[in-house]
């Protein structure tokens, strides 16, 4: 089968994305700063400017009941429910399927004043890696989203500013087996998950502002796309 050109590229992302996911947030050095919490979701930044742009690298670490991580990537990877969760958005459309577990997406985002209007081409990658904790547990679920260039989008139209971003969400499914020897179920499971973003704002806009918007809108992103999945799973079989 002959190779996508990105295949090598998004290997070696995922790989690399994956290993920085599972480094808690006190072994990736000190500069983890805890900004919101809010019942098991911990959600904390490093401030860190690239050219005078606020990078702010994000790492937010939740446990969530009753869903697997194959729900929350499902949930998070495929284009049809992205319009439920993600409220920040104008438009998605998916600009080239790679293969059917990596897509091209270009998205614009809805205008938060007073930024100007972003937008983003970026590939998604949906992989399962064997838990290494536990040889016959559930896998492990990942999504990774990196920025990259296309034709189709080229980062110049003036009208919006073009940004970059780096996303992995890493998923760990833990089940409690009843001790009756039971089927397992929806009581018996919880979600660990650990959501790494590092987003280049593009253009420049004023440090306070951006941080003001991250500030406001991850913690709002990560709940509300729990919320979701536990929603649209709850009535469905387990996706182990
Ligand atoms: O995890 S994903 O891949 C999920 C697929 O959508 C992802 C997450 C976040 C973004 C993003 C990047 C930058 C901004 C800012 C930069 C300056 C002004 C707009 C915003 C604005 C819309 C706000 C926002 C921030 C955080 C979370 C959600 N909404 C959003 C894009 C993709």
């Amino acid at each position: 089968m002959v190779q996508h050109h990105l295949t090598a590229e998004v290997d070696a992302v995922v790989k690399q994305q994956v290993a920085m996911a599972r480094l808690g947030v006190g072994e990736c050095g000190t500069g983890w700063q805890l900004f919101a919490e809010d019942g098991e979701m911990r959600m904390y930044r490093r401030e860190q400017e690239v050219d005078g742009m606020v990078v702010d690298p994000l790492k937010a670490v939740h446990t969530v009941k009753g869903i697997t991580g194959h729900e929350v990537c499902h949930y998070f990877f495929s284009p049809q429910y992205r319009y439920d969760w993600e409220t920040t958005l104008e438009h998605m459309n998916v600009v080239e399927t790679i293969s059917e577990d990596t897509l091209v997406f270009y998205q614009l985002h809805k205008r938060i004043w007073p930024a100007s209007q972003r937008d983003v081409v970026f590939w998604s990658h949906i992989r399962h890696l064997p838990n290494d904790q536990d040889r016959d547990g559930p896998h492990i679920w990942t999504v990774v989203n990196q920025s990259t260039e296309h034709p189709e989008y080229p980062g110049c139209s003036g009208k919006t500013v073009r940004i970059y971003l780096t996303v992995c969400l890493l998923c760990q499914t833990i089940v409690n087996p009843p001790k009756d020897g039971a089927p397992i179920s929806r009581n018996d499971i919880s979600c660990k998950i650990t959501y790494c973003s590092v987003v280049n704002p593009g253009g420049w806009a004023p440090a306070s502002v951006l941080r003001a918007v991250y500030k406001r809108e991850y913690p709002k992103f990560l709940k509300r796309f729990t919320a979701y999945v536990i929603n649209q799973s709850k009535n469905k079989p387990i996706m182990f």
